[in-house]
């Protein structure tokens, strides 16, 4: 049985737009992120593999996050899925909403949100989000890309599965662990694009609320102007992948199931002066009625389990029912640590 958690009072829906501490830090130009060759991963050379394998958990357990290249999304893909989103953004807000509903479970949800300006004022932006798995989800508005979304989030998905093997693998766990624990052929998966608006005053440029996400693995692109950056030592990295390259976060379920080893990432998308910004965000999860629980082989008297059980349809209702800055999601399922005398 999963335990009952109440809901924090900030973090309803009621409550609108957070403020965060992560706000306060600064950007830094000074970095070097971690990259991943899939071709690596995926490489019949063992000695390649498990290098790559080695690289994978580090940049999971020092970053949470990497850039992904060779990864086989045909950029035809992509460019087609920024095209379709690039229409459906030109649609008044009004006829966007009406393609959706309301519910957290809704399976296609879009329409006008807000972010602040640096000046705390609301900015509005587009945004859509579809759930693409188990079952496919995808409005006829605009006609004739529903097969590219169809393909891509295949595509992505297959990759996230195969990255999920390497991390079971770098923890040293059994290749298909995580996929077993979490019923990952049936696992739920979110398409999700936000538009933002191009910022007349480059000094009020800002973003949405500093979050982790709710899945296991999200992989992020955008029309080519960067603008997701993300929490490391304190500072926020603008990685600015190559250009094909794809964004990976690592995200809560990971860390739930990894008990705190690979931890979730926080990060923002990010508004950019004078330049829309379109930005495409998969997530991949465990299934709906899966209870996610730390991995026992990962377990012993000096790890005890850190976080409590719970579906990831709890998990994915909770942190969509309010604005989740931080880790706050994350922090209802943390067991505190026993004080030692
Ligand atoms: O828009 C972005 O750049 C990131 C969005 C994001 O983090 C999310 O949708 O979870
Ligand atoms: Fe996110």
């Amino acid at each position: 049985m999963a335990a009952a958690i109440a809901i924090p009072r900030e973090l309803k829906p009621e409550s609108g737009l957070v403020k965060s501490s992560y706000d306060n830090f600064e950007i830094t130009e000074d970095y070097s992120v971690p990259i991943i060759d899939f071709s690596l991963l995926t490489s019949s050379n063992p000695e390649e593999r498990s290098k790559a394998i080695t690289e994978l958990g580090m940049a999971c357990e020092k970053w949470g996050f990497f850039l992904l290249i060779n990864h086989g999304v045909p950029e035809s893909l992509r460019k087609s899925i920024l095209e379709w989103l690039e229409q459906l953004f030109n649609m008044p807000k009004e006829e966007l909403g009406k393609l959706g509903g309301n519910h957290v479970m809704d399976p296609v949800r879009c329409g006008a949100r807000y972010f602040r300006n640096r000046s705390g004022e609301p900015t509005e932006m587009g945004y859509i989000k579809l759930i693409v798995h188990p079952e496919f989800s995808c409005p006829d508005k605009p006609a004739d890309y529903r097969d590219s979304v169809f393909e891509y989030c295949k595509r992505v998905r297959e990759i996230i599965a195969e990255l999920l093997k390497g991390v079971s693998e770098s923890l040293g766990l059994e290749p298909d662990y995580i996929s077993k624990a979490t019923d990952l052929d049936s696992g739920f998966q979110r398409f999700v694009s936000q538009c933002y608006p191009p910022c007349p005053k480059p000094e009020l440029a800002h973003g949405i609320t500093p979050h982790s996400d709710h899945s296991l693995m999200t992989i992020v692109t955008d029309n080519g102007i960067n603008g997701t950056q993300t929490v490391h030592n304190g500072k926020w990295v603008n990685p600015c992948p190559p250009s094909g390259a794809l964004m990976v976060n690592t995200c809560d379920q990971l860390e739930i199931l990894t008990n705190g080893k690979y931890r979730s990432n926080i990060h923002r998308g990010f508004q950019v002066a004078n330049t829309k910004r379109i930005s495409v965000v998969s997530t991949v999860g465990p299934s709906l009625d899966k209870i996610i629980v730390p991995a026992p082989g990962l377990l012993d008297e000096s790890h005890p389990p850190a976080y409590v059980g719970l579906t990831m349809r709890e998990y994915y209702e909770l942190h969509q029912s309010g604005n989740p800055a931080g880790k706050a999601m994350l922090d209802l399922v943390r067991i505190a640590k026993k004080e030692t005398a």
